[in-house]
């Protein structure tokens, strides 16, 4: 490996490969993991964990005899459990030489846009110091509408904003298999997917497991996000000797999602814009606007308004929609909703940009939905 970039590898480890049968933590497993890490680390790779498993650490001491399922009793029992998983993964990590750190993340801390760059700023100085941030949602004070949920696309978003290399997510299944094998005992592992289609959509199915979240379905949605921001990634089995080495040389068993560094690929500004950000309101524009919105890539003036719902601020994050009402995509706004009501169409008026291209993401330059 060439010394002047260090990579960046972005690891994401599910409950399911770090608990027993019993739904409870496996020493054993962090054990491993830690090891696999280290190996990567001494290589010279930076790299960020992205570690489930804080309400399997805690539940057993909140006085829960199985895996919790109510909202407040999860809350409760990751609030028990992420100290116990950071004290295990530090000591783990310190007896190899390494330091530890912890971030949680809430989604509302990537929605709004200061926190979002601040978590990057925090992360950047981190790696560069050899560090091994440790990322977790933050569990204990997030409610069910607002959590990313499963730890997955959390990871891809983590990916994306610290412009990763490589996004590694191991599980309890060795990669992605062409129909739910939990149903079909006849699936074949899929290793190699340059783009998710409708069909590769439809084989993945939720969760095998009591303790896993998001099961296949929000592995697609993380490659889809990684992809988009041109990270490529690798799906895999947990536990398997070399794993993360090997996925970095590209030997390791797997899935293999593969996409190429080009224009498409988004900056942190679009990132933010198509992933992160919260929308406030929606901009409908006519077809004139639409096509030289999609076909010539302008901005979007005054006399391509059709229609302006809800209340938003200058500078928010709107949805643009068609007079159809299909979603075009999103981008962030000039001017609030009641100036822009108030904006006339006339040739002066025109010079002005409304959505500026640079700030606006749309579907068809994804290829997949803005907004996951
Ligand atoms: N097409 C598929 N290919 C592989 N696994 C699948 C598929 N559809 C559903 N699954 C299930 O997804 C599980 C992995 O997701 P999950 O239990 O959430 O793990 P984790 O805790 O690692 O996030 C697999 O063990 C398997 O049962
Ligand atoms: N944040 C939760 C993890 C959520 C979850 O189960 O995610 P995953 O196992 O990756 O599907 C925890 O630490 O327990």
């Amino acid at each position: 490996m060439t010394q002047d970039k260090k990579k960046r590898v972005v690891i994401k480890v599910g409950s399911s490969s770090l608990t027993s049968r019993q739904g409870e933590i496996s020493r054993r497993k962090l054990e491993k993991l830690a090891d696999e890490i280290v190996l990567l680390k001494d290589e010279g790779y930076e790299v960020v964990f992205v570690s489930s498993g804080a309400v399997a650490a805690g539940y057993r001491k909140l006085g829960c005899l199985e895996r919790p399922t109510t909202l407040p009793e999860k809350q409760a029992a990751a609030s028990i459990g992420q100290g116990l998983l950071i004290e295990a993964y530090s000591e783990l990590f310190l007896s190899h030489g390494y330091v530890a750190s912890q971030i949680l993340i809430t989604r509302s801390d990537f929605s709004d846009e200061n926190r979002y760059n601040n978590v990057r700023n925090t992360l950047n100085v981190l790696l560069e110091r050899g560090i091994i941030p440790i990322v977790n949602e933050n569990d204990t004070v997030t409610v069910d509408r607002l959590k990313f949920g499963d730890n997955d696309t959390l990871s891809a978003k983590v990916a994306g904003l610290i412009e990763a290399d490589k996004l590694i997510v191991l599980s309890d299944i060795d990669g992605l298999y062409d129909s739910n094998p939990n149903d079909n005992k006849q699936a074949k592992l899929l290793q190699k997917v340059r783009e998710i289609t409708p069909e590769i959509e439809a084989a993945a199915g939720g969760s095998g497991s009591t303790v896993g979240t998001g099961g296949m379905k929000s592995k697609i949605d993380a490659a889809k996000i990684a992809m988009a921001s041109g990270i490529s990634t690798f799906l895999g089995k947990a536990g398997v000797p070399n794993i993360l080495i090997d996925a970095v040389n590209h030997t390791a068993k797997g899935t293999y999602f593969e996409t190429e560094k080009n224009t498409l690929n988004l900056n942190h500004k679009k990132q933010w814009i198509a992933f992160n950000s919260g929308t406030e309101g929606e901009l409908i524009i006519n077809s004139e606007a639409k096509t030289s919105l999609l076909k010539h890539k302008q901005s979007i003036l005054p006399s391509g308004i059709h229609d302006v719902k809800g209340y938003f601020r200058k500078g928010a994050v709107i949805i643009i929609k068609d007079t159809a009402g299909e979603e075009i995509g999103r981008g962030v706004i000039n001017y609030s909703s009641e100036k822009l009501k108030t904006l006339s169409t006339d040739a002066h008026e025109n010079d002005k940009i409304v959505v500026n291209i640079d700030y606006l993401v749309c579907h068809l330059e994804l290829s997949i939905p803005v907004g996951l």
